[in-house]
């Protein structure tokens, strides 16, 4: 059976200095490590053995990749980067301190920048510090100035059905390690979350999720490893 798992990387220096994160590229904290080697071990302890791996071109998503998979005895597999599976850029916020934001701009305002549907941050200013347009890796990519989750979703769900479906049909066991937004826009559409319900859905830091697909590839219940 296809067999899909979803791990959002360990805590980032950046989850643990509440500062908003997007697409500038943190590492993991000391427990991100151990969270992302925990993730490995799971996999191993339950027999759940990737076979092919998918991330985003961040570091914390591809560090907590190669660790997972150090503990499952799997770094020997294929693994594909695209900046696809990006965390959603969080525009104009990037960097700054979510708590001084909250208290600047008011909970409400927020909030709606964090899990509205459909309104983005403020765009980034051009040049700014945390400006990628000139980072090597994003060379010929229209890097986006800010990124609601309906955007993110518009950018993940292709790459999505073009390149990580028709690998999990040919049977691999595919591991995607990525980030709150972006698993948040396969998650939805893989159990078919309304716009207004995703909104609540919070995805932990190292934990696998699990999704077996049928015959017809049609995704089953999500569960989180460690419950099954
Ligand atoms: O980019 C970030 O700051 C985090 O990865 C996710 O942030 P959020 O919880 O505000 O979506």
């Amino acid at each position: 059976m296809p067999t899909l798992i979803l791990v959002r990387h360990g805590q980032s220096e950046w989850n643990l200095a509440n500062r908003f994160t997007g697409w500038w590229d943190v590492d993991v904290t000391e427990k991100g490590v151990e969270e992302a080697r925990a993730a490995g071990r799971l996999l191993k302890g339950k027999g759940v053995m990737p076979t092919l791996a998918f991330t985003s071109v961040q570091k914390r998503a591809i560090v907590t990749l190669h660790l997972a998979l150090e503990e499952c005895e799997r770094l020997w597999i294929p693994e594909v980067k695209d900046w696809r599976l990006n965390e959603r850029h969080y525009g104009g916020l990037t960097g700054l301190n979510k708590q001084e934001t909250r208290d600047k701009h008011g909970d409400e305002q927020v909030h709606i920048w964090r899990r509205s549907f459909d309104v983005p941050p403020p765009p980034l200013e051009k040049g700014s510090t945390f400006d990628l347009s000139d980072d090597p890796r994003y060379a010929g990519i229209d890097v986006p100035d800010t990124e609601s989750l309906k955007l993110t979703i518009e950018r993940v769900l292709p790459y999505w059905e073009s390149t990580i479906l028709p690998e999990l049909e040919k049977g691999e066991t595919v591991i995607i390690s990525a980030h709150g937004n972006s698993l948040r826009a396969l998650v939805k559409h893989l159990s078919n979350i309304s716009d207004d319900e995703i909104t609540g859905l919070e995805i932990p830091t190292g934990q696998p999720i699990i999704y077996q697909f049928d015959d017809a590839m049609k995704p089953g219940e999500r569960y989180y490893l460690k419950d099954s």
